[in-house]
């Protein structure tokens, strides 16, 4: 077992390799999934952040933090598109110190060609899936493999830039707005030749917060709510007891 194995499984922090949450997803994929949240505890992780845990913690705060208020400019011009008053309401979520947001980091060798042709098909290095928060910023190197769905079900492959960032709306942003901003299907196909790198800020609101659609975004009082208020905290339990590409919003849909 390698040294980065040692200190697995992911609970769900930590080194993570090809199991992807707790129940029996797997992907060609290793990762670091960290909270960003400043009393976690890089310490139980420190080996394997490197020879110096403490430089890697310092630059994932850096990174975070410029994401978060990468994040904040974003919600508050989506907010602004659908006239929201203040246009904070989403971005005072990911500026709240109990904000419970993540920083992961996945790394995809190149697959080789012969488990690809045992496959018959792609290799998936992550499979599809919404993601449950507000927003997701991520940024990968110039390898290719990431997907999304359209609503007929096909996919396309978004093109690597390692100058840009991809921006999904999570699962929540999607209760938030009453469903018009969508929590897109994205998925990772393995690439046989290079290694594919990313790393993404999921930014989410803190734990008790309540989820529903905004009343300014409803026409007929609740009647037109898409969606059932929750807590982020209970998503979140329901999310965890999900495979990766279940909809996770059904059972928080209203019934009409
Ligand atoms: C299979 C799972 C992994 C995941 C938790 C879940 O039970 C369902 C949602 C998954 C997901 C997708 C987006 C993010 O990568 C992630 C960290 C998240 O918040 O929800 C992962 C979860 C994970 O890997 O722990
Ligand atoms: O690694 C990627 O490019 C996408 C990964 C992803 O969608 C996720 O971690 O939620
Ligand atoms: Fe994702």
């Amino acid at each position: 077992m390698s040294q980065k194995e040692k200190t697995g499984p992911p609970d769900p922090f930590g080194y993570g390799n090809k199991k992807i949450g707790p129940n029996g997803d797997v992907g060609w994929v290793e990762y670091i999934l960290l909270s960003t949240n400043s009393e976690f505890n890089y310490q139980k992780f420190a080996s394997i952040l490197g020879v110096n845990p403490k430089d890697i913690r310092d630059a994932v705060n850096d990174y975070v933090l410029a994401m978060k208020k990468m994040a904040c400019e974003i919600l508050e011009m989506l907010a602004e598109g659908l006239k929201i008053h203040p246009k904070n309401v989403f971005s005072k979520l990911l500026m709240d110190e109990k904000s419970d947001s993540l920083f992961r980091l996945n790394h995809y060798p190149p697959c080789p060609d012969e488990l690809q042709e045992y496959n018959g098909r792609n290799l998936i290095g992550f499979g599809e899936h919404t993601d449950p928060q507000i927003i997701s910023l991520l940024r990968s190197n110039n390898t290719s493999g990431l997907q999304i769905s359209l609503v007929d079900g096909h996919w396309i492959s978004v093109p690597p830039d390692q100058n840009s960032f991809f921006i999904n709306v999570g699962d929540s942003l999607q209760v938030m707005t009453n469903g018009r901003f969508k929590s897109v299907k994205h998925r990772v196909l393995a690439n046989s030749v290079k290694s594919r790198l990313s790393m993404i800020y999921f930014g989410g609101p803190p734990l008790s917060e309540k989820i529903a659609p905004l009343a300014s975004l409803l026409i007929k009082g609740d009647q037109d709510s898409l969606y059932k208020e929750f807590t982020w905290f209970e998503y979140k339990n329901s999310a965890y007891k999900s495979r990766l590409a279940d909809n996770r919003l059904v059972l928080f849909e209203k019934v009409v």
